[in-house]
């Protein structure tokens, strides 16, 4: 049976990760403990012997940043680069910039939670013109620019990447990485893993932690996603659960 190789990266710490703001679209840099994050997830991958023959990355700045530290540190640094906004984070309309215990104080624990782990329910929409609105930046020229997006909204601009682009290179025999974001990251391995609409509310994805899928023919798991470094992994993602908390 043909069995691919797909590493799924999550970016390093960011500036807004450390100040526990909604970040979305908003195209920070990673802090200094993120970068840190990232040199280690290309540490691990060199251990494994996972070493990957091509990335792909979203278009901001803390995914590629960290796709370049970690393949450094792979010795890796040279594979073929792809980009793509569909990589990008939920877009987390008005909340992008807001503080996320303020607003779990000012909104609650039960609409909180709704806005950041629910299948579909959107945070409110962004205004258009406002400080953290990516709608007239040109890196998405031609992109209609969501205003606001649940979960239910990342799949189908994720998805087709998945199926073109992603599993174009899996098809080539290439090992792929994906580095990307909590959220989109969380929309591909609902994919991969048959997560129910319900269920997935439960899962948080940590940074900077080598997640590997071994794919069969028809591009799904032959076994669970597997972190290269399981005990870190589940702790990070136990913290990133309580963010706002
Ligand atoms: O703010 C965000 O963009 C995301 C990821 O950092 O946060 P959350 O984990 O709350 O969805």
């Amino acid at each position: 049976m043909t069995e691919h190789t797909l590493i799924l990266l999550r970016h390093g710490e960011s500036d807004w990760n450390q100040k526990n703001l909604f970040t979305g679209w908003v195209d920070v840099d990673l802090t200094e403990k993120g970068r840190a994050e990232a040199v280690r997830g290309g540490q691990l991958m060199r251990d494994a012997g996972l070493l990957p023959d091509v990335v792909h990355t979203s278009v901001l700045r803390r995914a590629i940043t960290t796709a370049n530290l970690a393949l450094d540190a792979c010795d890796r640094h040279w594979v073929p680069v792809r980009r793509s906004w569909r990589l990008n984070e939920r877009h987390y309309g008005a909340l992008q910039g807001l503080d996320k215990a303020a607003t779990r104080d000012k909104y609650g624990d039960e609409q909180f939670m709704l806005w950041r782990r629910s299948f579909d329910t959107p945070p409110p929409p962004i205004e258009a013109g406002s400080e953290f609105d990516q709608s007239g930046d040109p890196r998405y020229a031609g992109v209609d620019v969501p205003a606001t997006e649940c979960l239910a909204d990342v799949i189908p601009r994720m998805m087709p990447y998945w199926e073109h682009d992603l599993r174009a290179d899996l098809s080539a025999g290439m090992t792929v990485l994906v580095t990307a974001h909590g959220n989109s990251l969380r929309a591909l391995v609902k994919h991969l893993d048959g997560i129910s609409d319900d269920d997935i509310a439960g899962l948080n994805i940590p940074t900077g932690m080598p997640l590997v899928y071994r794919l069969g023919d028809d591009f799904m798991p032959t076994g669970p996603g597997e972190y290269l470094d399981p005990e870190a992994a589940a702790e990070a993602a136990a913290a990133v659960a309580n963010q706002g908390r």
